[in-house]
């Protein structure tokens, strides 16, 4: 959170936080229990000094003292205090269940709508930010339907039912304390600017260290190298400090509103004790009855203090709310047509064919042109270009991660568009050189933890690409847990994680972005044998940045900064004589460096 919010994120804030109402609808009778059970709690604080105060009138001070009215009273008293606690118990831990509820609907919310964004929408984001967004953010809304709801009806409650008993034992005693609250409106106006900021600029610099910390530990391995430890202790150092101060000064003025209120409390008890006491000793009201005043004047500061705190809350859960409505306002960019072709993977061929396709992730600079091929089914065909030709865009097009300006991409001839995203990327799969990994188990991460893939087929799977060699290497074989985006295996063995995966996973049309990258040659033949083997049965696109790797693929296409200027076999393409049979006059070389 920055220091000086903007001014129309609060505004907004109010209604994203009611844009957010829809998802406490069904714990509406949590909440009202909750109501119920608070109206009986504050009864009973307010009931406790009226009753000391019949106990004293009646049974005490008294020309004849009354000891069984004195037990009834004291018995009273302990009915009301047991009924108390128990109501505030319920109501605790009700509105915890409730609130928490809430939040973890928010949550799962944000996180679906968030996983149905097209791929632009990451493009333009920090991940870090969308952390927060799911994370603290929501942390934050929560303590609005726990915190803030609890202060305002409780401790509004906790004011109205006081000063309802204060009149009732003497309106004039009343009327003085009644003069005490534009004093406590004026000192909370004057308090309530600091606080916000005091606590804005704490929880700024504690999520400027968060991040501080995140970065670093993420790239500890780089810090080390270049003998960064300690210039980077030293910044971590210099946040830390900066966050002391800032919780110091939050906790400081925090403590200078308590104790302002606390002493403003006790010169209205001195006061109450000086005017009540006259009319006291004049017989103008019983003793019981400036008892009684003295507690409430007491009571009455502590539910106005909680509010007061709670203006907090309602300012940083506005902002938070603010931050999640605006991502869950952002309508996915790719959707599924209202009704999707029905598919049955069994029956789809692979047929793909680019149709004059022009797209930039730009709209106004297209980085392809007129992409215009067809690849038949079963076949395998091999993409190259030098880098930033364009070939990745190819694919990240078929997965329609992203959208055409112009053309059109068909599947056995109807428009990908038309397909599910769901049915098309379990049509499509795809092998990067980037390997992602989850924190589970290698198999887990083979099946990407669908439950229905047997042990067998991973196995099977895990063969195919020459993987078992690798898990039987493993301590507990296909149960061996991974770190952290599976750190605890080197580059290529992450990669015959991710080859086994598509085997597992079976699609129809298969994508290899640079896969063999990472592996040795000795490896990649194997993971080659393994791929042909899988790619007969499906068609393949491979874009490869080592020539040998297509060099029999059935057709070869030819980027060149973003258009389509070369397709054959690589007996014609070298024939040719063009842009192909120079890279190919520079076989064995990565492609993307000639
Ligand atoms: N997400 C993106 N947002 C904006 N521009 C992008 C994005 N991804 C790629 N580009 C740009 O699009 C062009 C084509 O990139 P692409 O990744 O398709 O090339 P490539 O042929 O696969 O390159 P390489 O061999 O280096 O992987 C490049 O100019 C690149 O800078």
């Amino acid at each position: 959170m920055s220091t000086t919010e903007p001014t129309a994120a609060r505004k907004g804030g109010m209604s994203s936080l009611t844009r957010l109402l829809p998802f406490a609808r069904p714990y509406v009778w949590q909440f009202v229990a909750v109501l119920v059970l608070v109206i009986i709690f504050n009864a009973s604080t307010v009931l406790q000094p009226y009753l000391v105060k019949i106990a004293i009138d009646n049974d005490i001070a008294t020309a004849h003292p009354n000891y069984h009215g004195l037990l009834v009273i004291s018995l009273v008293y302990f009915g009301v205090v047991v009924i108390g606690v128990i109501a505030n118990f319920v109501q605790i831990v009700l509105l915890q269940n409730a609130g928490q509820s809430v939040i973890r609907s928010i949550r799962v919310a944000l996180f679906q709508h968030i996983e149905r964004q097209a791929m632009r929408f990451f493009d333009t984001r920090a991940i870090g930010r969308l952390v927060t967004n799911v994370s603290n953010d929501t942390e934050t809304v929560s303590q609005f339907f726990t915190n803030f709801f609890l202060s305002l009806i409780r401790d509004g409650l906790s004011v109205v039912m006081i000063v309802i008993a204060m009149f009732r034992l003497n309106a004039r005693i009343a009327l003085y304390a009644m003069l005490l609250i534009p004093i406590i409106f004026a000192i909370s106006r004057l308090f309530r600017g600091r606080l916000r900021r005091a606590y804005q600029t704490t929880r700024s610099r504690l999520s400027t260290l968060n991040a501080f910390l995140a970065e670093n530990l993420a790239g500890m391995r780089i810090i080390q190298i270049f003998h960064q430890e300690r210039r980077q202790g030293r910044a971590f150092l210099e946040l830390n400090q900066s966050h002391r101060e800032a919780n110091v000064s939050e906790y400081f003025t925090s403590v200078w509103f308590n104790r302002t209120l606390e002493l403003l409390g006790n010169i209205a008890v001195a006061a109450v004790v000086w005017i009540g006491g006259g009319s006291v000793l004049k017989g103008a009201i019983e003793f019981g009855t400036l008892y009684a005043f003295i507690r409430y004047i007491q009571q009455f500061f502590q539910p106005i203090n909680s509010m007061t705190q709670q203006w907090n809350t309602l300012q940083s859960s506005m902002v938070a709310a603010d931050r999640i409505g605006s991502v869950l306002s952002i309508e996915p960019e790719i959707q599924d047509v209202p009704r999707p072709v029905s598919v049955n993977q069994a029956n789809i061929k692979g047929r793909i064919a680019f149709e004059h396709v022009t797209f930039g992730y730009q709209p106004d600079q297209p980085v392809l042109k007129d992409i215009d091929f067809t690849v038949e089914p079963g076949q395998f065909i091999g993409v190259v270009g030098a880098t930033g030709a364009g070939k990745s865009s190819v694919m990240s097009l078929l997965t329609r991660f992203y959208e055409p300006q112009a053309g059109r991409i068909t599947l056995d001839g109807i428009s990908i568009d038309a397909y599910s995203q769901a049915d098309l990327h379990a049509i499509i799969g795809i092998v990067q050189q980037d390997v992602n990994l989850f924190t589970g188990t290698v198999k887990d991460n083979i099946r990407l933890f669908r439950q229905d893939i047997p042990d067998e087929v991973v196995r099977h799977a895990a063969e195919v690409v020459g993987a078992d060699r690798l898990i039987d290497r493993l301590s507990k074989g296909l149960d061996t847990p991974l770190y952290g985006k599976g750190s605890n295996l080197s580059a290529g063995e992450r990669q015959l994680i991710s080859f086994a995966r598509i085997v597992a996973l079976d699609p129809r049309v298969l994508i290899l972005d640079e896969a063999t990258a990472s592996l040795d040659s000795q490896t990649e033949e194997l993971v080659q044998k393994g791929l042909t083997a899988v790619a007969k049965e499906r068609t393949t696109m491979v874009i490869a940045h080592r020539l040998s790797t297509i060099r029999h693929a059935d057709q070869i296409l030819v980027l060149d900064k973003g258009r389509l200027v070369e397709q054959g076999t690589h007996a014609e393409l070298v024939a040719r004589g063009g842009l192909y049979a120079q890279l190919d006059a520079d076989s064995g070389i990565d492609v993307t460096r000639s």
